[in-house]
């Protein structure tokens, strides 16, 4: 599995070192708010456990799948609800956590869905994100690592559903995807 990889660009420490950072910021944001913290799966999922962790005010979390890259480095464009939340947003201050944002078509989705479900704010923090590859103009309220246009694997994020078991962020060696 490392044999696929090109490079290394941010390490288990530096992740975790962005994480606290990221999660102080958050606990004096929603103080008070009681916000419903929501996971999109599958690629959230690492950095979501590792983020609310560092929160240390009440919350509540939820999960939603939602899918538009199937075995391609590239967005089908069509995004879909594989399982959606088990909770109603109207009136909650809704904090989406997303591992990646590049065409930002999933994240403009999502955030249509949650406001047309009366959620009474949306914000989001994303690990990572591909500024030079939107195709939709959203950015995210929180922000980790900005990442140049390669794709990535490892922390939660997938090629094929494969390196989402990395314990860092590394560049695909392009041979991989392209045999
Ligand atoms: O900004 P975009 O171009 O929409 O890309 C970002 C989305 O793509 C990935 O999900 P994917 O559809 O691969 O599903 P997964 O999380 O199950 O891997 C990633 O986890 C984000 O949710
Ligand atoms: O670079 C990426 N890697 C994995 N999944 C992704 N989904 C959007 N961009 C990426
Ligand atoms: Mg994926």
């Amino acid at each position: 599995m490392l044999d696929d990889i090109k490079e290394v660009l941010y390490d288990a420490q530096q992740i975790q070192d962005k994480i606290k950072e990221l999660g102080d910021t958050l606990s004096r944001d929603f103080e008070g708010r009681n916000p419903l913290v929501i996971c999109v799966l599958k690629g959230a999922f690492i950095f979501m456990a590792d983020l609310v962790k560092n929160i240390n005010i009440p919350l509540e979390i939820d999960f939603m799948a939602i899918s538009s890259y199937g075995q391609s480095t590239k967005s089908s464009g069509i995004v879909k609800i594989i399982k959606d939340l088990d909770v109603p947003v109207e009136g909650r201050d809704v904090l989406i956590v997303e591992d990646i944002i590049d065409s930002g078509l999933t994240l403009s989705y999502l955030i249509d869905v949650l406001e047309r479900r009366n959620s009474k704010s949306v914000t989001v923090v994303t690990l990572f994100d591909k500024p030079t590859r939107r195709t939709v103009d959203l950015e995210a309220n929180y922000t980790g690592f900005s990442l140049p246009d390669e794709f990535v694997v490892g922390y939660g994020l997938d090629y094929a559903e494969k390196y989402r078991n990395l314990p860092f962020i590394g560049v695909l060696k392009p041979e991989v995807y392209s045999k």
